[in-house]
Formats: structure tokens, sequence, C-alpha cells
């Protein structure tokens, strides 16, 4: 349990594919995994560097790994140990077309999914699986589910920390609901291209989950938990 308890970050990478264009105009991957931990970087833009480098992280995944395995392997510990009583938060850093949009959309799936079946199997509680989702643009905090353009305000609260007023949170239904309040998300999201992606996110988008639970004799009486995995 003191294990439990303390911080804990993980550092993962993914390599993605090289894309059709990539293909097409000939260009070769600098980065290659070779185990679990560690990627080669041989800098071929750099005249003379003949010596890759190596770097290491707590896990590393190859082009060619679906999403299930970088979830599996990877994020769903740590967006799963919500249910067992632990805030938690995946985060996703890297430059544009780099995939962050493509992991993340999939780890939010699974998780999602892995939260149903913890529910459902565990009916002696009762589980509330809230969404909301926030987008952060030139400082401006803007609800993904409100057409309403109005800028979100933060606010300390002492028992829960950090709080966006008035955002939308909707309780989730199923995994179909996730996925149509994803593609509202998506619609509502400022896009651009660059020279790399023809739909690049122009912002930061944060899917928060929570989930509250209860005894089922407690049902409606202050004593539930409330608990939150967010993914950024
Ligand atoms: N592992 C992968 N396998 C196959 N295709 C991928 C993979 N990762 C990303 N892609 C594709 O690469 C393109 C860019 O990915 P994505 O939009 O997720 O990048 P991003 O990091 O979110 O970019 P931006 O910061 O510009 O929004 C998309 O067309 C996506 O479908």
């Amino acid at each position: 349990m003191a294990a439990a308890r303390e911080e804990k970050i993980l550092v993962l990478v993914r390599l993605r594919p090289l894309s059709d264009k990539e293909i097409v105009a000939n260009e070769v991957a600098d980065w290659e995994c070779i185990n679990d931990n560690t990627i080669l970087y041989r800098n071929t833009l750099r005249e003379g560097s003949t010596f890759p480098s190596a770097y290491t992280f707590d896990r590393v995944f190859r082009g060619d790994c679906s999403t299930k395995k970088v979830y599996q392997d990877g994020a769903k510990e740590i967006a799963l140990s919500v249910v067992n009583g632990i805030n938690s938060s995946i985060f996703a850093y890297g430059q544009t077309s780099s995939g962050k949009t493509y992991t993340m959309d999939g780890i939010t799936e699974y998780t999602v999914a892995d939260i149903f079946d913890y529910i459902n199997r565990h009916e002696e509680r009762a589980f509330v699986l809230k969404f909301s989702a926030i987008e952060i643009y030139n400082e401006v905090i803007r609800d993904l589910l409100s057409s309403d353009n109005t800028q979100l305000r933060l606010r300390d609260d002492p028992e829960r920390g950090t709080v966006v007023e008035k955002v939308t949170e909707e309780s989730l239904k199923d995994l179909n609901h996730l996925k149509e309040l994803l593609a509202i998300c998506e619609a509502q999201r400022r896009i651009g291209e660059t020279s790399l992606n023809e739909r690049s996110s122009r912002s930061h988008q944060i899917i928060r989950l929570t989930i509250e639970s209860s005894a089922r004799e407690f049902l409606g009486k202050e004593n539930s938990t409330t608990l939150a995995a967010s993914v950024v």
C-alpha cells in the first residue's frame, strides 16, 4: 500500500510507422527500438555522425506495435489505477504528426471499455462514470461538449484541487456513447494543416474521466468516493 501511494511517473515512447507520403518521398526512419527499453537515434542529417545515440525509457514501442499493445503494456495499469483508488493522468507529448491523437483516442476507448468491464464485475457497488473534455488554445479554456464559446475559468478548491468551473459532465452510458462524445469533441476542436499533418490539432485537449462509487446500501447518502483519470 505504501508503494502504491507513492507518486510515480513512467515515460513511454511510441514510434509511428512512416506515412505513405514519407514512403513516397523515400524518407527513412531515424529511430529504431532495439529492445523494450532502448531506442537508437541515427542522425542522418548531421554529417560525420556515424555512431547512433542510445536512449533508455521505461518502455519503448516499435512502429509496428498496435495501440492495443501500447495500452495493455504501457497505459492500462495507470488508467485503471482509478478503480483502485488512485488518481492518474496520461499525457502525450510529441511534435506535429507524431501520432498523439491516434494513440490517445485508442487509449481512451480501451480505458472506458475496461472501466465498464470492472463496473459490471462489481455489482455490489454502484458506479457513475463521467466524461468531460476541454480544449486549451491561446491560454483560453473552452468546453468541447458545449457549442457556446464562453471561456471557462479555473478555480482552486481546497478539497478537489484545480477545478474547471461550469464544465459539462456527461454520465457515460456505454462505449457507443463515448464514441459519440469523442466525435463531438473532434468536431469542436481547432484544426489546422501543418506541412506534416493535414489535420493537425491546434490546441491541447484534456479528457477527464471521473468515477464515483458507493456501496449499494449507502446509495444516495454522502458516502461515495470520487476519483479521476485524465487523458491529455
Ligand atoms: N501508430 C500509427 N499507425 C498508423 N498511423 C498512424 C500512427 N500514428 C499516427 N498515425 C497517423 O499519422 C497521422 C498523424 O497522427 P496524429 O494526428 O495522431 O498526430 P498528432 O501528434 O496528434 O499531430 P498534431 O500535433 O499535429 O495534432 C494521422 O493520419 C494518423 O492516422
